[in-house]
């Protein structure tokens, strides 16, 4: 039997269409929510990404402004960049894509960004927030991943969940949401031992690795949820973490890559952007 396939394409599209509606109702009352996306650099990666960012925000009639910066930008023309964004009344959202060039402090930038405009989910005070399971931005990527998982239907309390990679913005806020819904959380990463024993574990297992392949069929319960965060690039194509066809012979539900997490994230950047506006009215 073959594993049921959780399209983020399909998904995507009917959020987007509520995401519209919400849009339509704050233009109603005078605001239209604005993403600003400053992209330092000339990385090709990063210009695919927020090429699909500006085109999602056209899609659900938002505002989007790209603020291209070239590489050589100091930490002070970058801080002072977001200052500019932060006190801007068309401007809900403020997404620094990351990742920055070597000089730039990362960490000190996003603590510039005003939490409310956090739509990325990565200034402190919303990790901290998703730390304590408290309201605040939640990353895009969880944020999707979650929304995947949840629309199995599957009773998620007690159930066994495995993430593999331990970062800021996937690993650590995909394990605390797990958590939330009451799951038994496991984070693997590059220096855990017998890692195919945990997995083999898991009936929710999500892959944040960055290799290609990574996750085998040996690995895998019969049954289980696997999500793919995986956008590696090899011999010009984009694959998942996740060794797809024959996962798939053994999952009983998957996501794809291209068209799986990818697309839910940049839905639920919508999502945070449109809630960050409506935030405003309230
Ligand atoms: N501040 C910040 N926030 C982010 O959310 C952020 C970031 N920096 N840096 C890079 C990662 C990666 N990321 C993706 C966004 C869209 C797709 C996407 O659209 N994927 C499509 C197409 C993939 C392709 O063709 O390249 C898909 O999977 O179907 C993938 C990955 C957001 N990130
Ligand atoms: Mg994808």
């Amino acid at each position: 039997m073959s594993a049921q396939v959780l399209s983020g394409k399909t998904m995507s599209e009917s959020l987007r269409l509520e995401i519209a509606s919400r849009v339509t109702a704050l233009k109603e009352r005078g605001l239209t929510p604005g993403l600003a996306v400053i992209l330092v650099g000339n990385d090709p990666a990063s210009e695919i990404y927020v090429r699909n960012k500006g085109n999602g925000c056209t899609e659900v009639g938002m505002y989007s402004r790209t603020i291209n910066m070239p590489a050589e930008t100091t930490q002070e023309e970058l801080e002072a960049a977001i200052e500019e964004l932060n006190a801007d009344s068309a401007i809900h959202g403020i997404l620094v894509q990351l990742p920055l060039p070597k000089h730039l402090d990362e960490q000190a930038a996003l603590a510039k960004i005003l939490p409310e405009k956090d739509v990325d989910g990565f200034h402190l005070i919303n990790a901290g927030h998703m730390l304590t399971g408290t309201e605040g931005v939640v990353a895009c990527t969880p944020r999707g991943a979650l929304h995947m998982i949840k629309s199995t239907g599957v009773n998620l309390s007690g159930k066994e969940a495995v993430v593999i990679g331990r970062s800021n913005i996937v690993g650590k806020p995909m394990a605390m949401l797990l958590l939330k819904e009451n799951c038994t959380v496991a984070m693997c990463h590059s220096r855990t031992q017998n890692l195919a024993e945990h997995t083999r574990r898991a009936d929710i297992l999500v892959a944040a690795v960055g290799k290609a392949g990574f996750v085998t069929a040996d690995m895998v319960k019969p049954g289980a949820i696997v999500i793919d965060v995986g956008i590696n690039r090899v011999d010009g194509k984009v694959k998942g973490d996740v060794d797809y066809d024959a996962v798939k012979e053994v999952a009983g539900w998957i996501t794809p890559v291209p068209g799986g997490v990818g697309k839910m994230t940049i839905t639920m950047l919508l999502m945070n952007t449109v809630e960050a506006a409506e935030r405003m009215l309230k």
